[in-house]
């Protein structure tokens, strides 16, 4: 099976900054891949070359083993700031519905299998209850799920989560990586995150963005992985009663 996503010798600039340099690594299915790294680092950059919304300078980015704007269907995209008008009187349900890319009608006639799937999709999260409330009315939690929802009513084969659980409090955190944990079994999952302790927990692999990107196989956030990442200290937080492991912060 081709991999999920696959860089090769790829980099990235911006008006000839180099934002990403030497990108070589792949991700393959039913991986749980945590992006971390510091702010400005390029791990939204890395998400967005996966899926083909930014074309590499160099090098290559398969997506499902072909250019990712054929096969980014297949790809469930849930993005840092999705900006929404919240005075907008649009439903929780509606939001979900646009998740169904193939809808023929438009949202006013969404078909039985759309809204089987909203169904699905929403009450997996606990958000059913709340169909018709607008959006613009929920938390910033309950919001980030209705987001998670809509990129999973298309049924992804992967799932790209760019900062889930940045207005999410420890609870519904663990909450988050609960359900990404269950859909694991059988969607590959890439999130970028700072929760670093909380997703050790959770990930199968982590990847350390900082204009270089740093893959590891394996679930270990290691002192040396974060030292090679970061440039600062880093903020590591334990939650709830999950098994964690506990880094000391390096210097400089
Ligand atoms: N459209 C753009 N124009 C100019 N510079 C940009 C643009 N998009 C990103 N950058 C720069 O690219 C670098 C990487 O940005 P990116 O958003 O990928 O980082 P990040 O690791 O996701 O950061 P954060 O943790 O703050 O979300 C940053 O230095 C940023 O300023």
């Amino acid at each position: 099976m081709a991999p999920v996503a696959e860089l090769r010798n790829l980099s990235f600039s911006i008006n000839g900054y180099p934002i990403l340099v030497d990108v070589d690594f792949a991700v393959e299915p039913g991986e749980f891949l945590a992006v971390i790294g510091p702010n400005g680092g390029g791990k939204t950059t890395l998400i967005k070359l996966m899926l083909g919304l930014l074309e590499p300078d160099r090098g290559s980015v398969r997506l499902f083993g072909s250019p990712p704007r054929k096969t980014r269907h297949r790809a469930g995209y849930v993005p840092q700031n999705i900006h929404v008008n919240l005075d907008f009187p649009i439903s929780v349900l509606d939001v979900v519905l646009m998740g169904r890319k193939r809808r023929k009608f438009g949202l006013a006639h969404p078909s039985r299998e759309d809204l089987a799937a909203a169904r699905e999709a929403l009450e997996w999260l606990g958000m059913w209850d709340l169909r018709h409330q607008r959006i613009g009315e929920l938390s910033g939690g309950q919001r980030q799920r209705v987001y998670i929802a809509r990129a999973l009513v298309g049924r992804p084969e992967a799932l790209f989560l760019d900062e889930p659980t940045a207005s999410v409090d420890a609870e519904g955190q663990t909450a988050l990586y609960e359900h990404l944990k269950e859909l694991n079994e059988t969607v590959t999952i890439v999130v970028v995150s700072h929760d670093v302790m909380v997703l050790s927990s959770y990930v199968k692999s982590v990847a350390c963005v900082n204009r270089r990107v740093y893959y590891h196989a394996a679930p270990e956030v290691t002192p040396g992985m974060l030292q090679m990442a970061y440039r600062c200290p880093v903020e590591l937080l334990a939650h709830g009663h999950l098994p964690h492991r506990v880094l000391p912060h390096h210097d400089k």
